[in-house]
């Protein structure tokens, strides 16, 4: 391999099922080195991680880079958003951490949304109002149900301010995903004292709101870290925002992301707030708005779909009038905390490739009735839809969302827009750039084009139908929720 132009710089992924480092040469984009290593998410009815395992994989991944990494100017992590990390007096973590797809919050969410002037109040305050993801609503969960691990508590992080913090000694985060947190005025950009004193979280537990291209600090002297001392950290975000800075999207160009989350978004020079609750008002990481709707069930869902059939995940067949919601952790958009999956229309003559289809267009659907809310109204609607994660690899992904949306679909060579969004936004520290002006220079959205095709409505209109149809059996809780 060729030596580098320029410097470089370390983009991190922490997301939900691994964290994935690159080593990235500054001027040309080139990917010089990765690696990647898993962690564990509890199952049963919460969702939770010890934040150490985190930084165990970093280390992992970091070291599958070889010397490279120890040669970077600059390091940014993105990581999993809302996760709540409460750490005690000494740094160290006072319990695993709550992530973003742990419903037992359901109850306070609706709660909170009660108590501090309903749905309205909280879209126009914080943009969003807040569902079981939120990381307000598992604190509120972790005051009722864990008291002593809130009194416990010293500092409160997410999963990207942890890592960031294990580098710089110091605690930070950025607007990006702070604004996913519940307790952040995305008007007045600043933390919520209200929201904080409601649910009985000192401020001074909280991370610095590091500003965009400001410099979060620099690796600390340590003998155990995987970076050489004074390495510069960028603030990092979460991994939406992380992506869409990756991508160099400008407003206008609607982005899907398939991994453990699905998610639809795009960037807007408008702060949102829908207090319908579908789409997210957060900030990007640069000083825009990146509306965005999530669901909790997106490949891993498909994929145990698939595994339950015996199929293997690209053995979907055409044809089916079968429908499957596949909620099996329950589900965020729509908003069904309590929901589990549920399938309609099974008949003699069903295949096991049409029952695998149902799946991935039952998943699509939910996403899908959110693209038009994400984009500002006057949205070229021939945009490609960009497909990112995971899912995007895949064939009967592609064709699903391509279906179903009525659009074009690119799918960028470039596989993973997270770390490379991190990336960027470490080389923009060095430069002085725009991190998304240098995603663009590096051309990171580039790959093959899915041309249009009529959409099929029919399908959407029966997944609309039974959702609408079996709402009680879906806002029923069933045994492990
Ligand atoms: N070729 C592929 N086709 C379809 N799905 C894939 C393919 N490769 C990986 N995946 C799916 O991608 C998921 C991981 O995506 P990723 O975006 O890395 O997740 P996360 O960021 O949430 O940890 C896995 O659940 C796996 O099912
Ligand atoms: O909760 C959200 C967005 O609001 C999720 O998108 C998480 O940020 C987790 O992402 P992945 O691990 O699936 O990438």
């Amino acid at each position: 391999m060729s030596a580098a132009e320029g410097p470089l710089v370390v983009g991190v992924d922490s997301s939900t099922q691994s964290t994935k480092a690159l080593v990235v040469d500054a001027s040309t984009g080139r990917v010089v080195a990765s690696g990647q290593a898993p962690h564990t998410v509890s199952s049963g009815a919460g969702r939770e991680t010890d934040p150490r395992q985190w930084w165990d994989a970093l280390c992992e991944a970091l070291r599958q880079c070889g010397d490279a990494a120890h040669e970077a100017a600059a390091v940014s992590v993105g990581g999993q958003q809302h996760g709540l990390v409460t750490l005690d007096g000494r740094g160290e973590p006072v319990r695993p951490a709550l992530l973003w797809n742990d419903v037992r919050s359901a109850p306070q969410a609706r709660r909170l949304t009660e108590e501090l002037g309903g749905s309205k109040f909280w879209a126009e305050r914080t943009g969003s109002v807040p569902a079981a993801s939120f990381t307000v609503t598992k604190w509120a969960w972790l005051a009722e149900h864990e008291p002593e691990a809130v009194r416990a508590t010293k500092a409160v992080r997410l999963p990207h301010d942890y890592l960031t913090e294990r580098l710089t000694g110091q605690g930070t985060t950025d607007r990006g995903d702070v604004s996913g947190t519940g307790w952040w005025a995305s008007a007045a950009e600043a933390y919520d004292e209200e929201i904080l004193a409601h649910v009985g979280l000192d401020p001074a537990l909280l991370p610095r709101v590091v500003r965009p291209g400001e410099v979060a600090g620099s690796v600390r002297d340590g003998h155990d870290l995987p970076f050489s001392r004074g390495t510069l950290v960028a603030p990092g975000t979460g991994d939406n925002a992380a992506a869409a800075l990756g991508l160099g999207v400008r407003p206008g160009v609607p982005v899907m992301s398939l991994g453990t989350s699905g998610t639809v978004y795009a960037v807007s020079q408008r702060r949102t707030a829908d207090p319908s609750g579908t789409v997210a008002g957060f900030a990007d990481a640069r000083g825009d708005w990146l509306p965005l709707a999530c669901t909790l069930n997106c490949t891993l869902a498909v994929d145990r779909v698939a595994a339950l059939l015996g199929l293997d995940r690209e053995a979907v067949e055409p044809g089916t009038a079968v429908t499957l919601l596949p909620y099996l952790d329950g589900e965020r958009t729509p908003n069904l905390p309590n929901a589990s999956g549920l399938l309609h229309g099974l008949r003699h003559d069903t295949t096991a490739g049409q029952l695998l289809q149902a799946a991935y267009d039952g998943a699509v659907h939910s996403l899908l009735g959110a693209l038009d809310l994400v984009l500002d109204e006057d949205a070229d609607p021939s945009e490609p839809l960009l497909l990112i994660g995971g899912g995007a690899r895949g064939t009967a992904w592609q064709q699903t969302v391509r279906r179903l949306s009525g659009r074009a679909v690119q799918v960028p060579e470039a596989r993973e827009l997270v770390a490379l969004g991190a990336a960027a936004q470490a080389a923009g520290l060095l430069t002085g750039e725009d991190p998304a002006a240098v995603a663009r220079r590096w051309d990171t959205a580039a790959g093959p084009v899915l041309d249009a095709v009529e959409r099929d409505e029919e399908t959407l209109a029966r997944i609309a139908g039974v959702l609408s149809d079996a709402a009680p059996l879906l806002e029923r809780p069933t045994d492990t929720h």
